[in-house]
């Protein structure tokens, strides 16, 4: 395929994973071998750090890649650049395929994709100068001669905004800010379409962020660089991004250009991120969602939709008909029981904290007064266990997976993966 601008995404990723096999190193999960053969076996498990993910980034673009930590942002750009190998899928750069490309026929792959890393310290040789440090990648990919080599090197040292002059100087004696800015620097000597930037500005004081930022997006426009730019930083995302990916527990659950992603989440995990971020604007204060609980285990990931055990938006299950009041009570006792988040005076005291003025009938109801009787004679546990039977693992968003599809937008080009917006 020709490397012109044909109109196919740079890079098309589809149904890509990631799996890491780790010991789990518990005690309990050692199985006996009683056949006669090799007595112990360790339980291996699978972190899922990247589970099916599918995107496109077209030439030119910053798509930013957003979510909490340990959610799977770096391993997916480590995978998609083959510096780790993929359990499974497929990623399409420049309209080939290069998940399942060997070693040496990656070389080639290498030069056009660069990544850069959270900290610019560690990534520098301190015992190297900088100009010999910038043309390191050209020499591993034969380019120029060495005077060709240092020439460019001189010119990437002012484009990316320090002193050519500083050539001979040591990693040690530039700040942390003009440090990435020599990372810039090396990655692009080799003239590459495409960088995968994790966390680059992280390290840096905001000043000095926007700066390097500032300095990202100009070098995009003269070098015709495509980013994945990954941070779990919202604001810098919104700086710098076209279109926003969000990733919760090694899945993207919403896609979207950037002001519409900001401005209208459709994900309840989108939502939550963005209300996370403190309100200039007092009034607004209590319209901030805070995320509770934490990130499951991405080993055992919960059904249906990953992020249902700690969506605020929970769909009711179709079984029961129960209103939105109900429904919003039901859900806050569950979550509370199983957080043990109240002090236990009496039944009634309890009851009349989660419902009062509201009617739970029928079935639910029955349920609700079991639990609180479990709650009143301080059986936590079992009360937890039949809510969440009864209510959280019988709703839509235990039971099924969402798909994660286009709807139709102002730009045509915007994916959720959540069942509040289905049939
Ligand atoms: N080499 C590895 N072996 C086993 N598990 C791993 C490995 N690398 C990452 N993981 C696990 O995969 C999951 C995703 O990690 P990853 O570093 O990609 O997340 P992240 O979103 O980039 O987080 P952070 O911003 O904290 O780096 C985590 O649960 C992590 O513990």
């Amino acid at each position: 395929m020709s490397e012109a601008d044909d109109g196919e995404p740079i890079l098309r990723v589809e149904n890509l994973k990631k799996h890491f096999s780790t010991g789990s190193g518990v005690f309990d999960s050692v199985e006996l071998d009683l056949s006669g053969g090799f007595p112990l076996k360790r339980a291996v498990e699978h972190v899922r750090a990247v589970d099916d993910v599918s995107f496109e980034i077209q030439r030119g673009e910053t798509l930013g890649l957003v979510g909490e930590s340990g959610c799977g942002k770096s391993t997916l750009g480590r995978t998609i650049l083959r510096l780790l190998k993929p359990t499974d899928g497929a990623i399409y750069f420049k309209g080939r395929n290069i998940a399942d490309l060997d070693k040496g026929q990656l070389r080639r792959t290498r030069k056009d994709q660069q990544m850069i890393f959270q900290d610019p310290q560690s990534s520098l040789n301190p015992r190297m100068k900088v100009g010999p440090i910038v043309e390191e990648p050209m020499k591993a990919h034969d380019l120029y001669d060495q005077a060709g080599r240092e020439e460019r090197a001189r010119e990437l040292l002012e484009a990316v905004g320090l002193d050519p002059q500083h050539y001979n100087r040591y990693p040690h004696q530039f700040s942390g800010g003009q440090r990435q800015r020599i990372n810039l620097a090396r990655a692009l000597s080799v003239d590459p379409d495409f960088i995968v930037c994790d966390e680059p500005t992280s390290a840096l004081d905001a000043s000095i962020q926007a700066q390097v930022l500032n300095t990202m997006r100009e070098l995009q426009d003269e070098f015709n660089l495509t980013y994945l730019f990954i941070s779990h930083d919202l604001s810098v995302i919104r700086h710098i991004s076209d279109r926003v990916a969000v990733m919760y527990l090694g899945q993207i659950v919403e896609l979207a250009e950037k002001e519409e992603l900001f401005e209208d989440p459709k994900h309840p995990y989108t939502r939550s991120l963005l209300s996370a971020i403190p309100v200039p604007d007092p009034s607004q204060a209590g319209s901030r969602t805070i995320l509770q609980g934490d990130v499951p285990d991405p080993v055992n990931p919960p059904s249906g939709c990953r992020f249902r055990t700690r969506c605020p938006e929970l769909i009711p299950p179709d079984a029961y008909d129960l209103d939105d009041d109900a429904w919003a009570a039901v859900r806050e006792f569950m979550r509370a029981v199983r957080r043990r988040a109240f002090d236990l005076e009496d039944r009634a005291a309890v009851e009349a904290e989660f419902f009062d003025g509201v009617t739970v009938d029928g079935e639910p109801g029955a349920v609700v007064d079991e639990a609180l009787d479990h709650v009143a004679a301080n059986e936590w546990d079992t009360a937890a266990e039949l809510l969440t039977d009864s209510f959280a693992e019988q709703s839509i968003c235990a039971q099924a997976e969402p798909a994660y599809e286009l709807e139709s937008s102002r730009t045509g080009s915007r994916f959720a993966a959540c069942h509040l917006h289905r049939e």
